[in-house]
């Protein structure tokens, strides 16, 4: 069987090497021929895809990206510089979101090192905001309507990051070297590198916004403005806490993750009007630090199961006192219930109330040719006085106790006579007394302490510097002004301010 398997497999090499010898030496030069007619091809081919590659190689690059990113589906891709519209045939659906500053933030600060982690550390920063012309033909059109708010949210990239990060953990300066999650911290170094900043709107002069309470450095570009509502923003201004987690919780959850605090009555970033907190040495009250004028001034909100009621300042006693209840809540919610209506009703009545239309009592009300900052003074007094309903909600919102303490202390502050000295020797914005500089953004030297005191009270240096090189010198900028200081265990003292090199 095998002998005849061998025999049979002999016979057809043997046919087989025949015909190949016979027509080997055609064959050959055909192959040949074809090798290099393919060659020639794929010449060409890389030539042409070369130049393609080359003068597509943007678009190339973020169609690769979106291919590859095609399961989550979005490019995020800001592009400084360019113009509304030059992205508008592409579409938000397959994937290109195509954002263009809608300006760029001049700012106190025009560097990262000293600039406030958070707008609350240094309440009297400020910065300016034009609506870029790009954008929309009117911009200050876009901003009709935004007077009538105290704070805003500005969204904006991280432009100086350097580059996208991609670390899942973060070290917060406040945590001293700990890591966390990124999404558990609010550091600039994220996949998408946006921030998010409650900023103070302190007045609108057509197209520019003037903030303060910022941490954003000169230069920012800002992609997105929202008015700041403590009814939609803040748990604590939210009137469905009744039905959701208050009839549930009462404080805090049972599932609570350990590392929380929720301290009841303690509603930070608001305080108890609904408003973010203000830097310490800001005064509560209304948006100019006097004391609000509140005609009708109440706090209405289910909170733990009960009613919150209160009167801030007016002629009202309290109705109900605020108090904790995981009992039966029945008889409570009815009775909330009941007051709450009377409340919205007593508000409504006030609302309509013609004493409190502008204009319509007379006497402080501007006239109709009145500049456009007093108009917004006037329309923000009235809103104060009149529309402000103050919530309070108890344990409505929980932080991770490092946001409140922190393992790092906070420094007592003080200058050296020296510094104050040359503190004073700076002028208002527009000062004209020769020789002496002057402020960009700052109103005067008691201003600017007030802010170089936020911003030192909350240890600006980086972890290194803080642990590695505690007593080297630490500079920054704060408007036209050159801070030295140095840092001793719980102190920051600052030893000389002069005026800063004018930026080149
Ligand atoms: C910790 S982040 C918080 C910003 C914002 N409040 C937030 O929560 O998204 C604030 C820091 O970002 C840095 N920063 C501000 N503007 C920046 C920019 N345009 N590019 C890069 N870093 C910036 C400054 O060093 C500042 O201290």
């Amino acid at each position: 069987m095998l002998s005849l398997f061998n025999f049979e497999n002999d016979c057809l090499r043997n046919k087989m090497t025949s015909n190949v010898t016979c027509s080997c030496a055609q064959h050959v030069k055909k192959l040949n021929e074809q090798i290099s007619v393919m060659r020639k091809e794929i010449k060409n081919l890389r030539q042409l895809i070369d130049s393609a590659v080359r003068s597509h190689r943007k678009h190339l690059d973020s169609l690769l990206s979106v291919l590859s990113h095609s399961d989550q589906g979005v490019r995020l891709e800001t592009n400084l510089g360019q113009k509304v519209g030059d992205g508008k045939n592409l579409s938000l659906d397959q994937g290109n979101i195509q954002t263009v500053p809608i300006g760029y933030i001049s700012s106190c600060f025009p560097g990262k090192i000293g600039t406030p982690r958070q707008p609350s550390i240094c309440g009297q920063s400020r910065a300016t905001l034009r609506i870029e012309a790009t954008v929309f033909n009117n911009p200050h059109h876009a901003l009709i309507g935004l007077e009538h708010y105290s704070h805003v949210w500005i969204i904006f990239l991280f432009h100086k990051n350097g580059h996208l990060s991609s670390k899942a953990k973060v070290k917060p300066p406040r945590l001293n070297g700990q890591k966390v999650g990124v999404y558990s911290t609010r550091s600039p170094h994220r996949p998408n590198a946006l921030g998010l900043t409650l900023a103070k709107l302190e007045n609108i002069t057509g197209d520019i916004l003037h903030l303060s309470g910022i941490d954003m450095i000169a230069g920012t570009p800002v992609l997105d403005i929202k008015p700041y509502i403590p009814e939609y923003d803040s748990p604590c201004g939210r009137t469905d806490f009744g039905k959701t987690n208050c009839s549930k919780t009462g404080g805090i959850p049972a599932d609570s993750p350990s590392g929380t605090s929720s301290f009841p009555g303690s509603i930070s970033p608001t305080d108890a009007r609904g408003s973010p907190t203000c830097s310490p040495t800001e005064t509560r009250g209304s948006p100019d630090g006097s004391p609000t004028e509140t005609r009708v001034s109440l706090s209405a909100s289910r909170s733990g199961g009960c009613l919150v009621v209160s009167e801030e300042e007016g002629d009202f006693e309290p109705v109900l006192a605020k108090e904790h209840s995981t009992g039966d809540l029945s008889g409570q919610a009815l009775l909330a219930d009941r007051v709450a209506a009377a409340l919205r009703d007593v508000q409504t009545y006030v609302g309509q109330s013609d004493v409190l239309t502008p204009g319509a009592a007379g006497g402080d009300a501007p006239h109709a040719g009145g500049s456009r900052a007093e108009v917004f003074e006037h329309e923000r007094a009235e809103r104060y006085r009149s529309t402000e309903v103050c919530y309070s909600e108890a344990s409505s919102s929980q932080v991770a106790s490092w946001i409140r303490e922190p393992p790092v202390a906070s420094l007592s502050v003080r200058l050296t006579p020296q510094a104050q000295q040359d503190l004073r020797q700076f002028q208002p914005p527009g000062g004209r007394e020769p020789g002496r500089p002057s402020f960009r953004f700052l109103q005067g030297p008691e201003e600017a302490e007030a802010a170089i005191r936020g911003v030192l009270c909350a240890d600006p240096r980086s972890v290194y510097r803080r642990t590695r090189c505690p007593d080297r010198l630490f500079y920054f900028i704060l408007d036209s002004a050159h801070i030295t200081c140095w840092f001793g265990g719980d102190f920051a003292e600052v030893v000389r301010v002069r005026p800063a090199e004018p930026e080149g």
